[in-house]
């Protein structure tokens, strides 16, 4: 049985998250310990993410906490991991997915459509952006970021009608109740990887990658490595509105993907692609295979 530290942002959410790894280690005979940190991610605020550096933010201290061998694993929410980790590291296990649909959150307004023409919606996702766009072209749509508390007070201090979460994060927190409706994936597509965990370690620390192999969900691992290979084709980066989401079918995985264009609103490329996969690197095919038919489609 071995000792690990878990080096894990501060936010509730995180924090969550890394606890939750840890109840899931110690109950395999390990002893863990958390290490709290703050990333640049956390700190900026007051500019989109997209314009600062992208999804790295959230990573890198936690990446020097491990490599200075102060931390053995690093837990992610995996939508936040950049495709391609720095030498050295790698992603040990990606565990069971929660809900991976996006939510509609509002004190007024029910569902999507309930709002009035021109209604204020919350989002700082290129995403989220472009595929409200699509669905309601009238909306206005204002950046919203922080942790998720940040960005539920904004919107009932009444800074939007409406806002778009993911509905794993509001579930974790136990905040299942603010959410008005879930958007079904085939009117908003789920971010890669969105509501699975991703756990990063050093690349030569066996111990822990073995400690956490019986941590790993399968059929998620497959979905999301389809998921992350059409960013990764895409070149895709969170200053890219793009969309990839798949569900598993017997042996069967099944892939949507969507791209915007951030030139032309309300454009849209969508693709979709499925075949048998029997290992991670069949579901990496599938999914350069389906950025292939986006860029065929128009996308860039
Ligand atoms: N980009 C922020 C982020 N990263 C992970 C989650 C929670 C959902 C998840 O685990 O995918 C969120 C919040 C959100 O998108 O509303």
């Amino acid at each position: 049985m071995g000792t690990f530290t878990i080096a894990t942002r501060e936010s509730r959410l995180a924090l969550w998250q890394a606890e939750h790894v840890k109840a899931r280690l110690a109950a395999h005979g390990h002893e863990v310990s958390l290490l709290g940190m703050t990333t640049r991610g956390d700190q900026i605020l007051d500019r989109s993410l997209s314009k600062v550096g992208g999804k790295g933010l959230f990573v890198k201290e936690l990446e020097v906490a491990l490599e200075e061998g102060r931390a053995d694993l690093a837990v992610h929410s995996l939508k936040d991991v950049p495709m391609d980790l720095p030498e050295g590291f790698a992603l040990a296990c990606v565990m069971e997915r929660e809900d991976p649909r996006d939510a509609f959150v509002s004190n007024r307004y029910q569902q999507l459509q309930d709002l009035p023409q021109g209604a204020l919606v919350g989002t700082s996702s290129l995403r989220r952006v472009v595929l409200l766009q699509a669905l309601r072209p009238d909306l206005r749509i204002e950046p919203l970021r922080g942790n998720l508390d940040t960005r539920l007070r904004k919107l009932d201090e009444g800074g939007y009608d409406a806002i778009v979460l993911a509905a794993a994060g509001l579930k974790r927190l136990g905040l299942e109740s603010r959410i008005r409706a879930v958007f079904e994936p085939s009117e908003m597509l789920p971010a890669a990887g969105q509501g699975a965990l991703g756990i990063e370690v050093r690349a030569d620390h066996a111990a822990v990658a073995q400690a956490l192999s019986p941590l790993a969900h399968q059929v998620t691992w497959l979905a999301v490595a389809a998921e992350r290979a059409v960013s990764r084709a895409m070149g895709g980066s969170c200053s890219m509105p793009l969309a990839a989401h798949a569900t598993l079918r017997g042996e069967v995985l099944q892939l949507r993907g969507a791209w915007g264009d951030p030139d032309q609103p309300g454009r849209l490329v969508r693709a979709e692609a499925s075949g048998a996969v029997g290992s991670l690197e069949e579901a990496a095919a599938l999914g350069t295979r389906l950025a292939e038919e986006l860029r065929a489609g128009g996308a860039r």
